[in-house]
């Protein structure tokens, strides 16, 4: 396999990863998207996700540029059929749900039985508490995002798509994980996301996750 160039430099097609955003309707997987996309939240009234749509993101990971194709589907169950087809060939996948609706946090249970049904064995999987900005109206407990989550083995943090926090750092770290695979030696140690996240986390003082 031939080695990416240095950022600048194109991508190669091996870093070319395939990421799906899923979750309830209305926990903020499109908002995610463009603020991470765009560096803006656009506040108002929510308009649901029809279908599937996709974004293309280049990031730099340590000098080498991987492109992240980034699909955003419909949360609302009429479209569950069509997003199903999109797990096969995803490399990634961020679930999120709604630190302020117990609900959408009930259904993660619901949304990884469906992930293992249809996604690949090895798919990177990272689950999001979004909406963390809204304090006043949690209803999920961030230790209870954490738990679960060390139940299924999967990263967790709590993202804001109004303010941004972790957004970046979810998609960063999903972006090192996929390069890694495909660019590791094999004697190398085997990059860590759930060390590398709390590392980052720890650097920026910002929102350690049990
Ligand atoms: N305060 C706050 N509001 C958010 C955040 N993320 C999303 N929202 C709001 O929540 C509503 C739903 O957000 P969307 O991004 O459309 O949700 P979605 O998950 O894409 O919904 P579907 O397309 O139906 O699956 C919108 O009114 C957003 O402005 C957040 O982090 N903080």
């Amino acid at each position: 396999m031939e080695p990416a160039g240095p950022a600048g430099a194109g991508y190669n097609e091996a870093l070319l990863h395939k990421t799906i955003l899923v979750g309830d309707s209305g926990v903020g997987k499109t908002s995610l998207l463009v603020q991470f996309d765009q560096g803006k939240f656009i506040p108002g009234s929510f308009s649901a996700t029809v279908g599937i749509g996709f974004t293309n993101k280049v990031v730099a990971v340590d000098g080498v540029k991987v492109k992240l194709q980034i699909w955003d589907t419909a949360g609302q169950e009429r479209f569950r059929s069509v997003t199903h087809a999109y797990y096969r060939d995803a490399q990634a996948l961020l679930l999120l749900y709604d630190i302020t609706s117990k609900m959408s946090f009930d259904n993660i249970r619901a949304w990884l039985t469906e992930i293992h049904e249809y996604a690949q064995k090895d798919v990177v999987i990272m689950l999001l508490g979004n909406k963390a900005d809204v304090s006043s109206e949690r209803a999920v407990r961030t230790e209870d995002g954490a738990s679960l989550a060390r139940e299924y083995g999967v990263p967790f943090m709590e993202t804001s798509a109004k303010t941004g926090m972790n957004v970046e750092l979810a998609f960063l770290a999903i972006a090192k994980e996929l390069k890694q695979r495909a660019l590791q030696p094999p004697d190398e140690p085997r990059f860590q996301i759930h060390d590398y996240i709390e590392a980052q986390q720890k650097k920026s003082g910002c929102c350690a996750f049990a």
